[in-house]
């Protein structure tokens, strides 16, 4: 359902390429986790996928289109079907958690309603239903500054999810909380992608969590895809390869 053709990126003023002939295909269901050491490429990798990072050449098809090729607008219409969470979770603080949750569905609707913040019944059940399925229901009318790291991506998610998307991307979405809650949020990841049955990439540095959760691996190094295989095959060796 997502296909990537000889993807290169190359920022100005940098001499090395950021992704370098990366060719690769992703299909519903797959848990993919992508490793690589820092600079390595990934974030430039997952911004791609969403049209948030424009290659310098190559092409993105999702659903047999290039997104590349599509105008302002279609492309926002694509990007709703792509949920993505990040390290630092991109939530209104001064908001709340319900309220928060609601913006997920402004890709879907008109900026009228978006501006005068009319929802229906349905898009309010909607949004009560994605919280508690996230365990937050007791924390809905809470504001974002007042919760725990944890507690915020799971805002996040269910923001994410509420645009009812068939991919979900994660740009090091647990790079800033304890091993623990780390574990539970990759958890309830997969949960939601079993429910959902998504295509899941998500960038993560933890090789232990990617081993655990993921279906696939890919691992980057200085811009290239130096491993794509499942986790069994993803060995010491691999690991010295990687990040050593
Ligand atoms: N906006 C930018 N302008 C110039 N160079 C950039 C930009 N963003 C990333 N780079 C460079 O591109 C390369 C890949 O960066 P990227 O952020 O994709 O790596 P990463 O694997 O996600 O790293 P990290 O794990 O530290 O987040 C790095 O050399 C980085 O310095």
């Amino acid at each position: 359902m997502l296909q990537l053709n000889n993807l290169h990126v190359k920022y100005p003023k940098v001499k090395e390429k950021a992704l370098s002939n990366i060719s690769l295909s992703f299909n519903r269901g797959e848990f993919i986790c992508i490793l690589g050491k820092s600079g390595a490429g990934k974030s430039t990798f997952i911004r791609c996928l969403n049209g948030l990072q424009r290659p310098t050449s190559g092409s993105v098809i999702l659903n047999h289109q290039n997104i590349f090729s599509l105008k302002e607008t279609e492309l926002r219409r694509v990007r709703v079907e792509m949920g993505m969470i990040f390290q630092h979770f991109n939530l209104i603080p001064r908001l709340t958690v319900y309220q928060n949750v609601l913006t997920g569905m402004f890709g879907s609707r008109t900026p009228l309603k978006n501006l005068l913040g009319l929802f229906s019944k349905e898009e309010k059940q909607l949004a009560n239903k994605m919280i508690e399925s996230v365990d937050l229901t007791p924390h809905k009318d809470k504001r974002i500054e007042e919760l725990s790291g944890g507690q915020k991506q799971r805002v996040a998610i269910a923001r994410a999810l509420l645009q009812n998307p068939k991919v979900f991307l994660g740009d090091e979405p647990v790079a800033s909380l304890d091993p623990g809650t780390a574990n539970r949020i990759f958890s309830l990841l997969q949960t939601m992608h079993n429910e959902y049955n998504l295509l899941t990439i998500i960038n993560v540095h933890d090789v232990i969590l990617a081993k655990k959760f993921a279906t696939r691996i890919i691992a980057l190094r200085e811009g290239k895809v130096i491993f794509d295989d499942t986790p069994e095959y993803f060995t010491d060796e691999t690991y010295n390869e990687v990040y050593l």
